[in-house]
């Protein structure tokens, strides 16, 4: 397991929350130095994805190996911003409190920070651009700067694999833009592997090798040629989608104009989707319960 290249395997993985089968027939790898987004509609199970690669959830088949070593045993090599962290984060912290809790944990308060953990904590804030605000409290900073103070501190000890959920939902688009800019430079400049639960691709399009899509119940990862294929995407959103590529070479995913997207039923059959995503486990016999909430429903 150690020898593998990859920094993140599923081997024919699920998570079963009471009764209902959230996915399976998860058997994908992701290799190490990508940019991957988790993309799929609301409740496909994207969050559940993370917190299984974390080791936060039981997998109710099959395995998850994360950095080398089964799920849970390597977290002290991740950086992990949750979901809602900038709304749910203790606003009476200052940014340089919340980036040392990334170093201290719990111990924060009782334990008395030490110079190396401070200039680590200094090294997080710079790399994010929010070294200036290191004093102000959470309180007094915008939703984008509190972002990066989430970032900074799952950076703070230098993980080798960074996950973040929905990091740029309720950003504007300066903002969003500042978030991805920083994290286009932790995998450049620092090799680091990134992983983004994200409902609209297109600011993370310039950056992204590949996905990790949640359709009908089953995760698949793929590179970016295969991600980017409106068919796919039309059924993964459940809404009419196309991929549009200006003549300057950027790409972006949009609702196919002149087509109300809240109308629109993806038309494709699961057959025809299997053929898209080489579905290797192949049977429409799979199709749960999930479907029903991965299918028909808009993504944003
Ligand atoms: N604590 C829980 N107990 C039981 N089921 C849960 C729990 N948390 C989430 N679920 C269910 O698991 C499924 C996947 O949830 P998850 O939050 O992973 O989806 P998601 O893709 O991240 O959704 P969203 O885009 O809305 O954030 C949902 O059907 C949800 O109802």
């Amino acid at each position: 397991m150690s020898k593998n290249p990859d920094c993140i395997v599923f081997d024919d993985a699920a998570i079963t929350r009471g009764d209902h089968v959230i996915w399976q027939h998860g058997t994908f790898s992701i290799p190490y130095g990508s940019v991957t987004a988790i993309v799929g509609t609301n409740g496909a199970g994207k969050t559940t994805m993370m917190k299984a690669e974390l080791g936060l959830l039981p997998l109710s088949h099959g395995s998850v190996t994360v950095l080398g070593k089964p799920a849970g045993q390597a977290n002290k090599r991740i950086g992990y911003v949750p979901q809602s962290y900038v709304s749910n984060v203790d606003s009476n912290l200052t940014a340089e409190q919340s980036v040392l809790l990334g170093l201290t944990g719990t111990r924060f308060g009782i334990h008395l920070v030490t110079r190396e953990e401070r200039d680590k904590a200094r090294q997080a804030m710079e790399f994010t651009g929010i070294a200036d605000k290191a004093q102000y409290r959470l309180s007094e900073l915008s939703g984008g700067l509190r972002q990066r103070v989430a970032i900074a501190q799952a950076l703070v000890s230098d993980p080798q694999l960074l996950m973040l959920d929905e990091p740029l939902a309720n950003l504007d688009l300066a903002s969003q833009r500042a978030a991805v800019h920083v994290l286009a430079r932790l995998n450049k400049e620092l090799g680091m592997t990134i992983q983004v639960v994200a409902h609209d691709l297109n600011m993370l399009l310039p950056i992204m090798t590949g996905a990790v899509y949640l359709l009908d119940g089953h995760p698949h990862y793929a590179d970016m040629g295969k991600v980017l294929d409106s068919d796919l995407l039309t059924h993964l959103y459940g809404t009419q989608v196309q991929v549009v590529t200006t003549p300057q070479g950027d790409m972006f995913v949009t609702p196919t104009p002149d087509e109300p997207d809240t109308q629109m039923q993806d038309m494709h059959t699961a057959t025809e989707v299997a053929q898209m995503h080489h579905h290797d486990h192949g049977s429409l016999h799979d199709r749960t319960a999930v479907d029903a909430s991965a299918a028909g429903k808009d993504g944003k």
